[in-house]
């Protein structure tokens, strides 16, 4: 057998007694702190994990959303594509973290449901940031952050600005060098469908070699919806399989309240226009 392993030998650090150490970078402690079940089942770790876990991600979501629309807005295209390519790995692993939380049967979720209270993921400011950046803007969804006036403070700035597809429809205005309707830009609103901005994707798709640029973002733009719409999907069905038809904590209808949710069309001309080709 070969002698045990001495990482001093080869002259790696071991005294962090006056130097950053991994966890000191990582902030490991408040995070390997912070999982508080309230009750003595086994899977209430398995569910707070997977939401600390998923709120983590949405971080960076927001985090490469935000970048990707400044630089958009500077017509900085190739930056956008390497951001938008991210958050779509984002949702792609996010939606490959389901089949950890699958493994929760009714009878496991049971033991704490009722702890949970009147919390439920419909209380997610960082969720709800995501769907209003992208232009799903509903203000009655903010209701629910009154009483924490910094996060409601966000979404109200939030609704201010220019969702991520407005800016991308400056853009394609801007390469054809044609108005779009002004009344396209609802800031509090989710955006709907408009027949001169599916046309002037249609000329966009008609020929990509001639707007590579705008045809390349509409494709990161499907990519990033498409992964989004597989994680409604994926988490309508697990709450069927765990909870079927139940009220839902937060209060709403549940499985029919999320079935609602797969209508939504974020970019709904780039889904449309595909029908016209
Ligand atoms: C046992 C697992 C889960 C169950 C039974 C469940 C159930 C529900 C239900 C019933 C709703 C509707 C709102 C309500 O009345 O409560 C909801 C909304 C929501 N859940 Fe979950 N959920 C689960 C896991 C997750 C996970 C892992 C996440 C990840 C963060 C999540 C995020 C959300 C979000 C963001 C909403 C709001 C959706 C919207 O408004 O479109 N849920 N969930
Ligand atoms: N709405 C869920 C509860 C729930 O899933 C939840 C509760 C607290 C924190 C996050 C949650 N996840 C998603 O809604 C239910 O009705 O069982």
């Amino acid at each position: 057998m070969t002698e045990a392993y001495d990482p001093t030998d080869e002259g790696a650090k071991t005294s962090f007694a006056a130097d950053m150490s991994y966890g000191d970078y990582l902030s490991l402690d408040p995070i390997l702190t912070a999982q508080s079940p309230l009750s003595d089942a086994h899977d209430e770790m398995l569910f707070i994990i997977q939401h600390q876990t998923s709120e983590l991600w949405m971080r960076l979501a927001l985090h490469e959303l935000n970048a990707a629309r400044d630089a958009l807005a500077k017509g900085d295209f190739q930056p956008v594509f390497k951001m938008l390519t991210r958050v779509a790995r984002i949702f792609e692993q996010l939606n490959g973290a389901w089949d950890v939380l699958r493994t929760m049967t009714p009878s496991e979720y049971t033991a704490f449901r009722e702890d949970l209270g009147a919390s439920s993921g419909f209380q997610s400011h960082q969720y709800r940031l995501i769907e209003f950046v992208l232009g799903n803007r509903n203000p009655a969804m903010m209701k629910v952050h009154e009483h924490r006036p910094e996060l409601h403070a966000r979404l109200t700035a939030e609704l201010a600005q220019k969702s991520l597809y407005h800016v991308a429809l400056d853009q394609l205005s801007a390469h054809l060098e044609r108005d779009l309707p002004p009344g396209i830009y609802r800031m509090d609103a989710p955006h709907r469908a408009d027949d001169a901005v599916m046309a002037a994707w249609a000329e966009i798709y008609t020929d990509p070699r001639r707007h590579w640029s705008l045809y390349e973002l509409a494709e990161k733009l499907v990519d990033l919806e498409d992964y989004f719409r597989r994680w409604r999907f994926n988490h309508v069905t697990t709450v069927e399989r765990i909870i079927g038809f139940k009220r839902g904590t937060g209060g709403t209808s549940g499985v029919k309240y999320l079935r609602r949710m797969l209508e939504v069309e974020l970019f709904p001309e780039l889904w449309n226009v595909r029908g016209q080709l």
